[in-house]
């Protein structure tokens, strides 16, 4: 494993510009650059960009955020590189006899316990302050509740049976209040019942039946206990429930919720089911968080506090104010000032006969006859005559030929990258944008995204806005973004040069965020969808002062904040949500990989819920292109990209070329683990410096185990196992042993998790 002199050399091999540099004739100062390369290179760019793209888009050179909102004061350094949250109020609060909020090790198996000796305090890694000592912390943090804590409990009996006989154990957990994703007594009860339930899932039944004779081979008590629990289930309630969770009237709620659910592809960002209108019995509420008998489950997330209402010079006690009193109603208000910066804002995007949608659906389709009929007009420089019917375009042009089409970057988002960095750098320049017909064609601002109603957080680069306006008979659902009663809500975001910013990294930067964002959220050949689970972004668009990105709007905020407001309360996510989150992020992930991106920078702050608890990913601006539509194979990476415990290991090794896919899936596995453990693993997986990696790196090596996996439990054995598996298998240190995204997706526990979005 590389040092921290090879961490300090950060630096990525192929951002966006790089991927495509040389592919496509350049317009002057366009992010295209050369294109000689490209003539040498049928297939795309070699893999030998290494040179510049890094420094240009790597987060561990933006300054911290220049203000954040105030529930987020311990976001702000949160998880950037050089710049971690090692939380000094936690480091004070736990100097002050506060519980610790870890997984302190007080129930390992001896052969476990020498590797973490001399540990600090992993409260260290909370991303939120401690709860003062001695606060009522909830029933599912509660040691006192803790099923291995509890005499006679079903919990995980046949897995670490002398831990949880040992008193000492016990004892010790008393002192530390363990904090992990422990499951209250009620929980584990419920979960007996989410047991028997998740048996039931259809989609499941093979492999459940599978799992369940291995069960049945391997694991006595698992078995027990089921049969033991046959006839009471324990509600929240208390109240004894008959183990008949699939009687008829629930089989039929069911297959209402089925038919009900969102399916990925027929999907409605605006509103999943309400499982009130489902006969169904609520078994397990933790919070917000409902899991109902028939086995599937409700959010019901926070809506996210607005900074302001849009006038920026409102003080923090003023924000304070705001904040508690905010609703989705106070949004709709329009604020004069922000009207008039965005009403004159001018979309960037090439105004064209055709839409820039259908000229990308169209070049993909083509692309896919061509294929199939084995049309392919490459010319002798092993680039293919573009005959598209773009009247606008010149005939000598030629682009590569498409091997990909499932590719997000390819011939059109080439075009519009070029287009808007020439932009970009005119307006950069003091030149005024030019816009053939933007008097009479192009609706103002204000007619398609609405006006503003408040602000939502900051950025690096600037705030970001929510808008909104009212819906019109064009507006058919599902809508694209955020719906409330009759009004469309977009989120918008400044993007404005810091006074140190090169404008080509500037206009790397945002054009990278932009096209990637805006290809992964409409790029799709016939006969396939987009997910659901990327973030839409509708365009970008330059102000008097700024320029400004519009995109979907997420009113539940980040998933930091979420962990964060959760913690609070001294709690970290219900692990069924945490699986359905899981889920859905790797779906999103996949869909990414599959269209040749990788994100690069996946952590809890890049991710966006709507209060149904649908995920989005967000955040493109260091993602990389690993494959254009020319390209037939997977370009590696070198250097360090994203937030430091969220990075892999093999990043941190010095010129070492990795796979951005398994970086990518390191990360879910590290987020994972944030949103159960509600702390970070460790704050860098180095181990020179971080002695928490250290250890999981030593017990992986000698013992295969890392303790504060086998201490998490789920609401049973079986999925405490199979989770378990997964996370070991993503969180292998040898990327060349560690699972796929896809892979991971087939696991065992991914296919026992209920999700809302139905793939
Ligand atoms: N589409 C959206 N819907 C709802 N909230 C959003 C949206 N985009 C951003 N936010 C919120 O606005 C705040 C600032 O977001 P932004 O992405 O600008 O921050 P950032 O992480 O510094 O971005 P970047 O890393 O791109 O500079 C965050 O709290 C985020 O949750």
């Amino acid at each position: 494993m590389g040092g921290r002199d090879e961490k300090s050399s950060v630096r990525r091999n192929r951002s966006l510009s790089e991927s495509i540099k040389g592919l496509f004739k350049p317009v002057g100062i366009g992010i295209g650059g050369s294109n000689g390369e490209a003539n040498n290179n049928a297939n795309g760019p070699s893999n030998g960009n290494k040179q510049n793209s890094a420094q240009e888009n790597t987060k561990a050179q933006q300054p911290a955020r220049p203000s954040e909102m105030p529930q987020l004061g311990t976001k702000k350094n949160s998880g950037r590189l050089g710049n971690i949250a090692t939380n000094k109020e936690a480091e004070l609060s736990s100097s002050r006899g506060a519980p610790i909020q870890a997984p302190a090790s007080p129930l390992q198996s001896p052969v476990l316990q020498r590797p973490h000796h001399g540990l600090p305090n992993v409260s260290k890694l909370s991303i939120t302050p401690l709860s003062p000592p001695g606060s009522d912390r909830d029933s599912i943090a509660s040691e006192e509740s803790h099923p291995r804590s509890k005499k006679g409990s079903s919990g995980d009996e046949g897995e670490m049976p002398d831990q949880r006989k040992d008193p000492r154990n016990n004892q010790k957990m008393q002192e530390n209040k363990l904090h992990t994703p422990q499951m209250s007594s009620e929980s584990q009860e419920s979960g007996t019942l989410i047991d028997s339930i998740l048996e039931n899932d259809e989609s499941d039944e093979h492999i459940h039946s599978k799992e369940h004779s291995k069960d049945q081979a391997q694991s006595g008590p698992y078995v027990n206990g089921r049969r033991s629990r046959a006839n009471s289930h324990v509600g929240r309630s208390g109240s004894l429930k008959r183990n008949d969770s699939l009687s008829s009237n629930n089989v039929q709620g069911n297959k209402d919720y089925l038919r009900a659910r969102n399916r990925a592809d027929t999907f409605s960002a605006s509103s999943l089911p309400k499982f009130s209108e489902i006969e169904s019995k609520c078994v397990l509420q933790v919070e917000n968080f409902k899991v109902y008998e028939n086995g599937f489950h409700e959010h019901n997330l926070k809506v996210s506090s607005l900074v302001t209402d849009g006038n920026d010079n409102l003080s923090s006690s003023d924000i304070a104010k705001q904040k508690s009193s905010f609703s989705l109603s106070g949004m709709f208000k329009h604020h004069k000032e922000d009207s008039k910066q965005l009403e004159n804002a001018l979309s960037l995007i090439p105004a064209s006969r055709l839409s820039l949608y259908q000229r990308i659906d169209r070049s993909r389709s083509q692309a896919v006859e061509d294929e199939q009929n084995g049309i392919v007009g490459i010319m002798e420089n092993g680039f293919q005559a573009d005959d598209e019917q773009d009247e606008s375009k010149p005939k000598d042009k030629a682009t590569p030929r498409i091997v990909n089409t499932n590719a997000a970057v390819g011939s059109e988002e080439l075009k519009l990258i070029n287009t808007l960095s020439e932009k970009i750098h005119s307006a950069l320049n003091g030149e005024s944008l030019k816009i053939e017909g933007q008097k009479k064609d192009i609706p103002k601002f204000y007619e398609q995204y609405g006006k503003p109603v408040g602000l939502i957080g900051h950025g690096a680069y600037g705030v970001v806005k929510v808008c909104s306006r009212p819906k019109t008979p064009k507006d058919i659902a599902p809508f694209a973004t955020y719906s409330s009663g009759k009004k469309l809500f977009f989120a918008v975001k400044e993007l404005r040069p810091k006074a140190n910013d090169q404008i080509d990294r500037f206009s790397t930067r945002i054009t990278s965020e932009f096209i990637i964002g805006h290809s992964l959220s409409h790029c799709h050949k016939k006969g396939t969808k987009v997910s659901p689970n990327i973030l839409t972004i509708f365009d970008l668009m330059e102000t008097n002062d700024a320029f400004v990105e519009v995109m979907e709007f997420c009113p539940s905020g980040d998933l930091y904040s979420i962990l964060t407001r959760k913690s609070k309360n001294g709690t970290a996510l219900h692990p069924l949500e945490a699986d359905c989150f899981m889920k859905q992020l790797l779906h999103g992930v996949q869909y990414m990989h599959n269209h040749g991106v990788a994100h690069c920078d996946l952590k809890p702050e890049n991710i966006l819920f709507y209060p149904n608890g649908l995920l989005k990913i967000c955040d493109f601006g260091t993602s990389c292109v690993f494959q254009t539509a020319w390209e037939k194979h997977v370009h590696f990476q070198t250097g360090t990209m994203g937030s430091e415990p969220y990075v892999a290991p093999e990043e941190f090794i010095t010129d070492n070329e990795y796979d951005p896919r398994l970086t990518d899936c390191w990360s879910c596995g590290i987020v994972y683990c944030t949103m159960v453990l509600d702390h970070y693993l460790w704050k860098i997986a180095l181990r020179d410096e971080d002695v928490l990696y250290d250890s999981f790196y030593e017990e992986m090596k000698e013992h295969k185990q890392f303790y504060v996996f086998e201490e998490m439990r789920h609401v049973n054995n079986e999925i405490s196992r199979l989770r378990r598996a997964a996370l070991y298998s993503i969180l292998q240190i040898d990327p060349k042993r560690r699972i796929t995204i896809d892979s991971l997706l087939q696991s065992p526990w991914m296919k026992h998790t209920r999700c809302c979005v139905f793939y």
